[in-house]
């Protein structure tokens, strides 16, 4: 029997491989080099932004894509609509990520009707939510995964430094819905504490994907 995807994914790191608008990282030979390399350091899936580069990693990676499609920087940017999220799949996306917070959506749609469309296209759906009661809200309306993004990032969630661990075991307490850890996590020991919180699996971003920032923490560490 072929195993499920949350199968797959449980206990094991994904890694987000993303460049912000105009850092010299953002390439898509370089974004798909950076998932090849997390491949070889064993990772189960990567986490990809934009339909091209998407589609350019299922190409040459080999591991399961879990697509996003920012689109701006403020209200819900991350696959905010049901036309980015469709496009996700079209280039080969086996999870869509998408925020799941309680803001509208510029397309007026719901995140329920997300979930329903990226289902019928033959893809799965990660939740990326910033409480609790955004968790059980995208859980009770389809979600396959729910995953703690967006704690901190939306107004009136403090802005912090390390990763939400207790959102993660909050989630992990009160859904069924597979829960994955992500947002701020620095190192291996934070990774697996965020497991033994309850999370199906971790991802991680700027700890390894990130040169610019990285080299910017050392600077200002020179600085002080
Ligand atoms: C808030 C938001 O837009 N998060 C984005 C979601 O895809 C990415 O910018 C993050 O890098 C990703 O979540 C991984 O997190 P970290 O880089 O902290 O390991």
């Amino acid at each position: 029997m072929t195993p499920s995807l949350a199968d797959a994914l449980k206990g094991r790191l994904i890694v987000s491989c993303q460049a912000p608008p105009g850092d010299p990282m953002r390439h898509t030979d370089t974004l798909v080099r950076m998932a090849l390399a997390a491949r070889a350091g064993g990772a189960a899936a990567v986490r990809v932004n934009e339909p091209e580069v998407v589609a350019a990693t299922v190409a040459a990676v080999g591991l399961p894509v879990i697509g996003l499609w920012k689109d701006g920087d403020t209200g819900v940017y991350i696959t905010p609509t049901v036309r980015h999220a469709l496009a996700l799949v079209e280039a080969g996306a086996a999870i869509v990520a998408a925020d799941a917070t309680a803001r509208p959506r510029p397309d007026g749609s719901t995140f329920a009707e997300l979930v329903e469309a990226v289902h019928e296209a033959g893809a799965q759906v990660m939740a990326d939510v910033s409480t609790l009661d955004e968790g059980r809200e995208a859980a009770a309306q389809g979600a396959d995964f729910v995953a703690t993004t967006l704690s901190g990032y939306v107004p009136g969630s403090a802005r912090q430094t390390a990763p939400d661990l207790r959102l993660v075991a909050e989630l992990a307490a009160e859904i069924r819905t597979p829960v994955i850890a992500e947002g701020r996590i620095s190192t291996p020991a934070q990774a697996a504490e965020a497991l033994a919180a309850g999370a199906l699996s971790v991802v991680v971003g700027t700890a390894i994907t990130a040169p610019t920032a990285l080299t910017r923490l050392f600077v200002d560490g020179l600085a002080r």
